[in-house]
């Protein structure tokens, strides 16, 4: 049997699922989660090796209106994973209703060469008559060359996914080494670690303008020493971030630390700082510096 190799961008809207489904495919956590929107910021890579074919899977952001320079980068690189795919998923909330953002995402996708999967995500939500109604609406917008009802929290129905998938991936030579499981480097993932804490623990403004930086690492005995730099907007986040006597940034320390402590495999101290940078999402500098600008020429 020949080998097969190609890509599979993770499109949809906020909050659909997206990472949830990446972790689910590769078994692992790759992608932070939160229940807010708007968490994943930048493309990752998973890539899913065998004898037989290596399938790179591509996270992004969901797709938004958006009202910042940060947002209209995110954007673009989710338009760039989707020129670039053999094999689209756009991942659907099954509990929520199609509308004017779903629209505008169908007439993206149709401009693409991708062959577009209707992955209904959330199924363990809803009703089997709900199920058909939103399946039924979908089906009657666009011709998906496969339709996958899934429960990416449950894994539920990912193999079948994968089956699928495999058949239509082209013939070729692998795009990456056989050891390689993502694109993204350790001090990505531990910068991302700690802003899924910030999202887990904070709500509304404050989710959306946080930023983290790695400012020192150092290793000494087997202990990993982290020092990083929370960015936020506005004084009044740093005084929510912080909390009363500091009960908030804590919190958000000591669940990063357990999970740091976990992907690393070894013992890490990790202390946090705060720091204002007013407006830094419209500043093109500053996202530069953050990483958040890689698809922008
Ligand atoms: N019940 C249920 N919840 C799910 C399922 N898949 C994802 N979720 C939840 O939906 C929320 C959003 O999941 P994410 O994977 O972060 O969604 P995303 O599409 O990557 O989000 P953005 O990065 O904002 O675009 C989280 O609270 C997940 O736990 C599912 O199959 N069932």
């Amino acid at each position: 049997m020949s080998f097969k190799s190609g890509f599979v961008a993770i499109i949809g809207r906020p909050n659909s699922g997206k990472s949830t489904l990446l972790n689910a495919l590769m078994q692992t956590k790759l992608a932070i989660v939160s229940d807010k929107p708007q968490t994943t910021r930048n493309n990752i890579l998973g890539i899913l090796n065998t004898d037989t074919y290596q399938a790179v899977f591509v996270d992004t952001p969901g797709v938004h209106k958006p009202k910042t320079a940060l947002g209209r980068s995110m954007n673009k690189g989710v338009y760039s994973s989707m020129q670039d795919a053999d094999v689209m998923y756009l991942v659907v909330d099954v509990t929520k209703p199609y509308g004017t953002g779903d629209e505008f995402l169908l007439e993206r996708i149709k401009n693409t060469h991708a062959k577009v999967y209707l992955v209904l995500n959330k199924v363990d939500l809803v009703s089997r008559e709900q199920l058909i109604e939103t399946h039924v609406t979908w089906a009657s917008k666009f011709d998906f060359k496969e339709v996958i009802p899934i429960s990416a929290k449950n894994s539920d129905n990912i193999d079948e996914l994968l089956n699928v998938t495999i058949a239509d991936l082209p013939e070729g030579v692998q795009f990456y080494p056989t050891d390689m499981v993502s694109d993204r480097s350790d001090d990505f993932r531990i910068k991302e670690i700690i802003r899924e804490k910030v999202l887990f623990y904070t709500r509304e403004e404050i989710p959306h303008g946080v930023a983290v930086v790695i400012e020192n690492k150092e290793e000494e005995d087997g202990v990993l020493y982290l020092q990083a730099l929370i960015i936020v907007e506005r004084k009044s986040q740093k005084g929510i971030l912080i909390g009363k006597q500091g009960s908030m940034i804590k919190n958000i320390r000591l669940a990063a630390q357990r999970e740091l402590k976990q992907l690393l495999g070894k013992k890490v101290t990790l202390e946090l700082y705060v720091r204002i940078e007013e407006n830094w999402r419209n500043k093109e500098s500053k996202l530069n510096e953050l990483g958040y600008k890689e698809y922008d020429e």
